[in-house]
């Protein structure tokens, strides 16, 4: 991948070099002078060349998740039968000439491919195929996990970001955490992202409003079917007024029913559907918990990610389990507090609550062996 210089895109009328060590934007080659003049941040996606990864890698590389100003270098982890397919995805993204992209790297080795990586995407990971829960994959994906948790401890940025996909996606990121003990517990996620824009979508098209306009639906627990979506406390917008989705929905029944077993249940489905998972809609999700992780969240708004529990609204300390966050510019997030769980929602809670801590059992002693 050719490198760009600055001097290749200076303006000539602009101000010396010396001159420029504050960037501005005046017109279209001071925006390239800007992008140019920031250093590229380290990316790295895990399970590359399988089927998310093929969305995903176009768009952090073309600029939706850390902007379309910031650089990335990519780096690509896959397993050693797989780095043929992988040398053709990265073949298609050097094809794609895009301005941010720079150095991609293609590799089998989880050292090379979290070395002072900034953000890692953990995605690689063997899927569920119809008829399984989540966590049949436990036993053959949590191993990858630990053995990925000490890489990222080894060589990865202290201040590394995680987002765990592959599932189960929960207890794979608490066993990688377990296993990078020099990384801040704060730094490693689970992705319910694609639950909660599920959620939204779903809302959003029995009110009959786009999606955007419905705000602030929860996912509370396990990426799995005992999760619980919650609208109890999420907002819509319709023909310029906002109201709770409650009140707009006026339908108890589906709340309690409908919509949460078919939320839980939307993975299944589309395998069943497609004879594969999710692949496009994962890929948007992650490139969402990740640019708000990077970015903030708006102003009065909230997003569902799984993270550290540090035993708000009663959860056991120390599962990776969803909650709602607001996140600040320095990319740090906290657990929104003092919602009202009623009784329906309390005993939802409790069951993904006791998923996790059963997977999380299974799980450290398969790491065991
Ligand atoms: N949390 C969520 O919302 C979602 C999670 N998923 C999960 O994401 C995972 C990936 O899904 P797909 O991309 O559809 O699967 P895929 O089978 O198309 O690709 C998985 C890739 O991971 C690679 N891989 C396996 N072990 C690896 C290792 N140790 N290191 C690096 N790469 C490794 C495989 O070689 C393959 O290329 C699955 O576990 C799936 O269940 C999928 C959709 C949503
Ligand atoms: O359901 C699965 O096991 C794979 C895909 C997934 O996690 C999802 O679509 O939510």
């Amino acid at each position: 991948m050719g490198q760009y210089t600055k001097d290749i895109y200076r303006d000539p009328s602009g101000p010396p070099a010396e001159a420029r060590e504050t960037p501005y934007i005046r017109n279209f080659e001071d925006t390239v002078n800007l992008i140019v003049s920031k250093e590229p941040i380290r990316v790295c996606v895990t399970g590359a060349a399988g089927q998310i990864a093929y969305s995903l890698l176009y768009s952090v590389a073309k600029g939706d998740v850390f902007g379309k100003d910031q650089p990335v270098n990519l780096l690509m982890l896959d397993i050693a039968p797989m780095m043929g397919v992988l040398e053709g995805v990265k073949m298609e993204l050097q094809d794609c000439a895009l301005p941010l992209l720079r150095e991609v790297v293609a590799t089998d080795d989880p050292e090379v491919g979290f070395k002072d990586c900034d953000v890692a995407m953990l995605v690689g990971a063997m899927p569920r195929r119809e008829g399984m829960e989540r966590k049949d994959l436990l036993a053959a994906n949590v191993k990858i996990f630990k053995v990925q948790g000490q890489a990222l401890d080894k060589v990865a940025k202290k201040t590394v970001k995680v987002v765990v996909v592959g599932n189960p996606a929960n207890t794979n990121a608490c066993i990688c955490a377990k296993y990078a003990q020099s990384i801040p517990r704060e730094n490693f996620s689970a992705l319910t992202r694609l639950d909660q824009n599920r959620a939204q979508a779903m809302v959003a098209e029995k009110v009959g409003v786009p999606a955007d306009a419905v705000k602030n639906c929860i996912i509370w627990g396990n990426h799995s079917s005992t999760q619980f979506p919650d609208v109890q406390h999420a907002t819509v917008e319709k023909n310029n007024q906002k109201m709770s989705v409650i009140e707009a929905v006026k339908d108890d029944n589906w709340v309690k029913n409908d919509f949460v077993k078919t939320v839980q249940t939307r993975g299944a489905a589309v395998i069943k559907a497609r004879k594969l998972s999710s692949a496009m809609s994962a890929a948007k999700a992650i490139v969402d918990h990740v640019r708000d992780w990077w970015f903030g969240t708006p102003e009065g708004t909230w997003v569902s990610m799984a993270v550290m529990s540090d035993g708000s609204y009663e959860t056991p300390e120390g599962l990776i389990y969803s909650f709602p966050v607001t996140i600040d510019s320095s990319h740090k997030y906290t657990i929104v507090q003092g919602l009202t769980i009623n009784d329906f929602a309390k005993e939802k809670m409790d069951i993904t609550a006791k998923e996790l801590q059963e997977e999380k059992a299974m799980a450290m002693e398969a790491c065991q062996d």
